[in-house]
């Protein structure tokens, strides 16, 4: 089993266009962490195979100083060599159980399932760690995203796996989100676009992280007075 204590609350995800280089992107991974991040993703679509194992080991080592899960973006290999906590697949991404076969069972593999039920229940079904929606809102990193709607999050309570939200999340939003079942809502940059990373977590896990008992208790509440 994955570490169940990392996929809740925040999630950051880092951005090549916003941390230019390894300076940027230590500083800011270590500012975010220094605010009490605890699962954070490695993204670069354009990083070539060296670029990206070298970022992606940087973070791996900064992550253990911190007690952080290194999630990579799109690729299972790279998250080995890099001892990562797991890997984040799209549906263009590689296969669920095949990284489920290169990683081990004790990692993190989350899916992202857009709007979808049919695609939440695949993912479930083979073996996901957790299940990604979105984008909630309009998002500058990835605008082209397509969109979900909340209730999407509240059906998605059957799986019992933790539920990530994600596009255009500002603190504004996560009442709502949480109230809809998200156990984490996934940043970048509502936290890397910041001047200060750590502010950034603290003002989001301030927000987020006291409704987290409430969002299990909805989830489950709403499971069983279906089932009645
Ligand atoms: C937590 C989380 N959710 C969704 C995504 C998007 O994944 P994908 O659809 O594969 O798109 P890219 O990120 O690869 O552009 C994600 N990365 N993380
Ligand atoms: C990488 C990504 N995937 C999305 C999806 O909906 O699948 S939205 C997104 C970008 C999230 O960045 P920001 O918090 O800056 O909007
Ligand atoms: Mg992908």
């Amino acid at each position: 089993m994955p570490n169940q204590q990392a996929l809740r609350g925040i999630y950051a995800i880092t951005d090549a266009d916003l941390l230019a280089d390894d300076t940027q992107l230590q500083t800011a991974a270590e500012s975010a962490m220094r605010g009490g991040l605890k699962l954070l993703q490695y993204r670069d679509k354009t990083a070539d195979p060296s670029k990206a194992l070298r970022q992606a080991r940087l973070l791996a080592d900064l992550c253990l100083s911190y007690n952080c899960q290194l999630i990579i973006n799109d690729d299972p290999e790279l998250a080995k060599a890099a001892n990562a906590a797991g890997v984040h697949l799209g549906q263009s991404d590689s296969n669920l159980i095949d990284a489920r076969e290169l990683l081990g069972k004790k990692a993190i593999i989350g899916s992202t399932c857009h709007n979808s039920i049919e695609l939440a229940s695949l993912a479930a079904q083979s073996g996901a760690s957790y299940l990604a929606f979105g984008r909630f809102f309009p998002s500058l990193t990835k605008p082209q995203a397509p969109s979900a709607c909340l209730d999407i999050l509240k059906v998605a309570s059957q799986f019992n796996l933790p539920l990530v939200a994600i596009g255009g999340i500002q603190p504004e939003h996560l009442p709502s989100l949480a109230k809809a079942g998200a156990s984490m809502v996934a940043v970048v940059a509502g936290i890397f676009a910041q001047p200060c990373p750590k502010t950034a977590v603290e003002t989001y896990r301030n927000i987020f992280e006291p409704t987290l008992s409430f969002t299990s208790y909805e989830a489950n509440y709403d499971t069983l007075s279906r089932s009645v």
